[in-house]
Parts: C-alpha cells; sequence; structure tokens
C-alpha cells in the first residue's frame, strides 16, 4: 500500500473510495463538528462552512494537507441532513419524489497555500417514488447515513431521472474541483506518480 499523501477528516467510505480512485491514498481522521445550520445561514455558505471546519480541526493531527467536506441535499430552501429514523427517511424521499432537487457538496484542503475550498452545486431529478417504494428502500438500510436519505451510487439509482453537474459531489466529493484543489497543495495525484 502507497504512503498517504493527504490527510482525509471525513468518516464517510464513499470520499475516502473517490480519492482512491484518482489515485490519492489518505490518513483518515475524522473530526466531530457541530453539524447544526446557524439562524439564517444559506444552504451554500453552511457546507462550506462546515467543510473548513473538518479540515482545520484535522490539519493539526499529522504533518499532510488536510481535506474536509460536506454534503447537503437542498429542496425548498430546506437543508436535508441524514435521516435520523424511518419517518423522518420518508419524509425526505416524499419530498424528493418528482421533482428536482440541488446537492451541495464542499470541499476545503488545507496545506502550504492556506485554506483553499470550493463549493459545487448539482441537480437532481427524481420520478415519482411511491409509498411502498419508500418502505422497501428504507428497509434496505441504504439511506440511513446519506444526506437526503438517499445514495446515487447505490439502490436509489432507479429513482434518478435525470442529473446535472457533478456525479461524484453527489456521492461526496466533486472530483473535478477537488484535484485541482490539491494539485495547488502540491499534493501527488495519479498523472504525476
Ligand atoms: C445525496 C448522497 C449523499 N451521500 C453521502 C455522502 C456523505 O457521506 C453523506 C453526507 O453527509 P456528510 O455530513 O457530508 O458526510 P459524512 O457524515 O458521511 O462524513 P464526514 O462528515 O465525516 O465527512 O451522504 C451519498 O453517499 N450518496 C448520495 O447520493
Amino acid at each position: 500500500m502507497s504512503a498517504p499523501v493527504l490527510c482525509l477528516a471525513s468518516a464517510s467510505p464513499r470520499r475516502r473510495d473517490l480519492l482512491a480512485s484518482i489515485g490519492v491514498p489518505v490518513t483518515v481522521h475524522p473530526c466531530d463538528i457541530d453539524e447544526t445550520p446557524l439562524v439564517g445561514e444559506t444552504p451554500h455558505a453552511y457546507v462550506q462552512r462546515l467543510a473548513v471546519a473538518k479540515a482545520e480541526a484535522a490539519a493539526p493531527l499529522t504533518g499532510l494537507p488536510t481535506l474536509g467536506s460536506d454534503t447537503a441535499v437542498v429542496v425548498d430552501g430546506r437543508i436535508l441532513g441524514k435521516p435520523a429514523d424511518f419517518d423522518e427517511g420518508a419524509e425526505m424521499l416524499r419530498l424528493l419524489s418528482g421533482r428536482t432537487h440541488e446537492v451541495l457538496t464542499a470541499v476545503a484542503v488545507s496545506g502550504p497555500a492556506g485554506m483553499l475550498s470550493s463549493c459545487v452545486a448539482t441537480q437532481v431529478t427524481m420520478r415519482e417514488i411511491s409509498a411502498d417504494e419508500i418502505t422497501a428502500y428504507w428497509r434496505t438500510g441504504e439511506p440511513a447515513d446519506k444526506a437526503g436519505g438517499y445514495a446515487i451510487q447505490g439502490l436509489a439509482a432507479i429513482f434518478v431521472k435525470q442529473i446535472q453537474g457533478s456525479h461524484s459531489a453527489v456521492v461526496g466529493l466533486p472530483l473535478f474541483e477537488t484535484t485541482h484543489l490539491l494539485c495547488r497543495q502540491g499534493v501527488p495525484i495519479w498523472r504525476r506518480v
């Protein structure tokens, strides 16, 4: 296994796998950050603030550049985080059924160039989802640790009619923008290995 070139301030296996897919081995240091939105905070400012806070919290733990990220599903101006239980998960999918919502993912990388960050918005259109499908989907266990209560990369792909933007951002990390930030911080990716 290659030596880590980046500290990943995240408990998300999706983010680790996405970084591995572009040749970036990481050491993982998840941070416990208060994810309560501030009064009047826009969804964009919210994900950006959390991504920076995660990177800042883990940065002193290793001598490596450090990446933090946050993903939120936004519908009718409401930020949907991870569902706490079936009722909340079902309410989220009812809100998303048959319409377009926005997924915001912010990424922040601290390193020799200071704190650099980017925020990506992706539009996701879902077909109508029936009450029976919502119950069956919850029982698979997939929605529980996902913002908005679904995983586009998993079983919920059958509900997704169209996306406009970045698929990797919806999964948890916008790889195009992340690569740009990593290069600016001198972190090697596959094409330089
Ligand atoms: C919308 C969507 C979200 N997700 C995931 C990505 C993130 O892991 C999670 C959003 O929660 P986050 O709070 O962004 O991330 P996390 O708690 O998993 O990890 P950490 O805070 O330690 O970095 O939802 C999917 O995997 N697929 C999807 O389609």
